[in-house]
């Protein structure tokens, strides 16, 4: 039996920054060395960040990051890192060894192993996902190669994350190889009903193989998807050796003891994949001989967090990684009182710093007293930056010149609030948060190129209780990496008012939707379940109301494709995962 030290790199890549990732592969790399680790783990499609989207159909692009894969091995090397192997995504192209210069493949989801200086082995991803915010039969073709490589006696596999989610093709090929082994780089993004899937799928993978097996997925946003981390080892009972801590990077480095030691022949060896295809086996031999016995170190076990605690990081790391990705210092947002804009700009001071958040207090001839003095009270607790920008005469002068009336009028205040927002983040370079739900989405109820303008969304997906939830947890929680340090940060009057868009006197959301508990449940069924009416009828909804809703919903398409990106926190977000025409007459019926 033998061991080795495993170290999972849960680290946060930058799309398209081939160099900085790289900088960063050597970096980790390096302190993976310094804690004894024979073997470093990145994650899937690291040196390019994950998903690339249509720069995978970019010769161009393709080409740098094989290009950057083998000046990092070369480095790896030079800065006397050569001897500890390295796993890493990247993206290459079909056909055996290709290489720069050479005809061009189609791209893969590729993992490459690293050594010496040099990429010695190869593989990709079997299994494209394509479902939901996956699109990968645009972009790869499936890779049919499963790489395993001895390492001080214990046979390593590598297979790339769907592979694991799917039966058959490489990793049932690990165990009837008889790896000691499995080592798989993941991007898997987070919502939040995942729940504790990924360990039951490595608990019954490492079982089916007859192997430990290492989960490393990425962390960190990336336009509408976060990556949670959540990096997992389990040993060959399925049993959880350790666990990385969520939305935040670590290199978590494990001791796996009673390994087999394996004496299989190198060579290339075909295997039936259970799936209709064949799996070809590439076997190399790093190194035969086991390590010296050496002390175990404990394993951390990270908690996995609580919904809200889960939900809510998430939302502040999709928005730090925006700004700080999209090279924004600050952001600015328009502050109510109300409970979106009270959210939105605790998420975003618990993102880059209350000091960094700018928040602008537009006051109409409607808004009521405790607008004002709800939103002074966030920023006094906060320390956010304010001003404050009264509308009332803007409004008036352009009354003056433009008639308009009822729905027109009230939507001007909005637009009047968005170009002043606008003005500013021209101004002084801040990214305009938008404060909309995922209910006021839904419906529509939101003004075009008014409340709806700006460059980031960070409650988007979250429908409307659920903001109010998400306000009464922070009051009473904080996580590490929050940078507010305010306690009770959302003044009580602004999570317990009801909810109006102050658009004219004594106005209220319920005057044009149902009360959100009653919106939130149909919306669940209709948006995120896919009912059509007679199941939302069947499943108890009011008639009346679920064609009302529909309806709503189904005119609302054009206003959704409008509104700024923002972080995917259900398994069906508006954008990637629900993608509906704009010009459609179908319309469910109810009879
Ligand atoms: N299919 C289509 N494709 C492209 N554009 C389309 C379109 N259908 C309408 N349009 C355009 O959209 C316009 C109508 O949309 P829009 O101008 O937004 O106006 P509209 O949707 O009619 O009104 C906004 C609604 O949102 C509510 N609101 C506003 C502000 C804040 C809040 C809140 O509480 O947060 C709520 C407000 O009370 C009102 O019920 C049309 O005049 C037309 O220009
Ligand atoms: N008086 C105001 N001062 C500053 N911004 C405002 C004001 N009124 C509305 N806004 C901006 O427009 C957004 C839409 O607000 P509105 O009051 O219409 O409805 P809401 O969706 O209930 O939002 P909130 O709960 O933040 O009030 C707000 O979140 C805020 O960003
Ligand atoms: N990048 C991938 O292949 C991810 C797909 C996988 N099912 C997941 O969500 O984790």
């Amino acid at each position: 039996m033998a061991q080795l030290r495993i170290a999972l790199a849960q680290t946060n890549p930058t799309v398209g920054d081939l160099s900085a990732n790289a900088d960063r592969l050597v970096a980790w790399t390096r302190d993976a060395a310094e804690r004894g680790a024979h073997l470093v783990v990145f994650t899937e499609m690291f040196l390019t960040g994950y998903p690339v989207e249509d720069l995978v159909l970019r010769t161009s692009f393709v080409d740098a990051g094989i290009r950057t894969l083998e000046q990092v091995a070369r480095r790896l090397a030079e800065e006397g890192l050569g001897e500890l192997p390295v796993v890493a995504g990247y993206v290459d192209r079909a056909g055996l060894a290709p290489r720069v210069g050479q005809p061009k493949g189609a791209p893969l989801d590729a993992a490459a192993l690293l050594y010496q200086g040099e990429v010695v082995a190869r593989t990709a991803k079997h299994h494209l996902p394509n479902y939901g915010v996956f699109d990968e039969y645009r972009y790869f073709v499936r890779g049919d190669r499963l790489p395993i490589f001895r390492l001080h006696g214990v046979d390593v596999a590598v297979a790339v994350c769907e592979d694991l989610w799917q039966e058959g093709g490489p990793v049932s090929v690990v165990g009837q190889a008889g790896a000691g082994l499995l080592v798989v780089p993941n991007a898997s993004p987070y919502e939040k009903e995942k729940d504790d899937v990924r360990l039951e799928l490595c608990a019954r993978r490492a079982r089916e193989a007859g192997c430990a097996l290492v989960y490393v997925n990425q962390v960190g946003g990336q336009d509408e998807l976060v990556f949670d981390g959540d990096s997992i080892v389990v040993d060959g009972a399925g049993e959880l050796v350790a666990r990385a801590g969520q939305f935040r990077e670590e290199l978590l480095v494990v001791d796996l003891t009673g390994l087999p030691v394996s004496e299989a022949a190198p060579g290339a060896f075909p295997y039936d994949a259970g799936d209709g295809t064949t799996i070809t086996v590439d076997r190399l031999v790093l190194s035969g001989e086991p390590v010296a016995p050496y002390p175990a170190e404990p394993a951390p076990v990270a908690e996995r967090l609580d919904l809200h605690a889960e939900v809510y990081s998430a939302l502040v790391l999709a928005v730090r990684d925006y700004v700080a990705k999209n090279g924004f210092r600050s952001v600015i947002l328009g502050l109510s009182g109300g409970i979106d804009s009270a959210l939105t700009a605790t998420i975003a001071a618990d993102a880059v710093g209350p000091d960094r958040v700018n928040v602008v207090l537009m006051p109409s001839r409607y808004s009521s007293e405790h607008s004002l003095t709800d939103a002074e009270e966030l920023v006094r607790r906060q320390g956010v930056r304010s001003q404050v920008a009264p509308i009332a005469d803007i409004v008036t002068a352009f009354e003056k010149e433009i008639e308009l009336s009822g729905l027109a009028a009230e939507n001007l205040q909005a637009r009047v609030r968005g170009t002043i927002l606008m003005g500013l983040s021209n101004q002084n370079g801040h990214l305009v948060l938008t404060t909309g739900n995922k209910s006021e989405l839904a419906t529509g109820y939101s003004t075009l190129y008014g409340d709806s303008a700006g460059g980031f969304a960070p409650i988007k997906d979250v429908p409307k209780t659920m903001v109010w939830e998400l306000a009464r947890w922070r009051n009473a929680h904080t996580c590490a990496g929050f940078l507010l340090e305010a306690e009770r940060p959302i003044p009580e009057n602004s999570i317990s008012k009801e909810p109006s868009a102050e658009l004219r006197p004594d106005q209220r959301d319920t005057d044009s939707l149902p009360p959100y508990e009653v919106l939130d449940r149909l919306l669940d069924d209709y948006v995120e379940k896919d009912m059509g009416s007679q199941e939302l009828i069947a499943a108890g909804h009011d008639p009346e109301l679920v064609t009302r809703v529909i309806r709503l919903v189904d005119l609302a398409e054009y206003k959704r494709r409008q509104y700024p990106p923002g972080p995917k926190i259900t398994p069906k977000n508006f954008g990637r995962d629900r993608r509906l025409p704009i010009t459609n007459r179908w319309r469910e019926s109810t009879s």
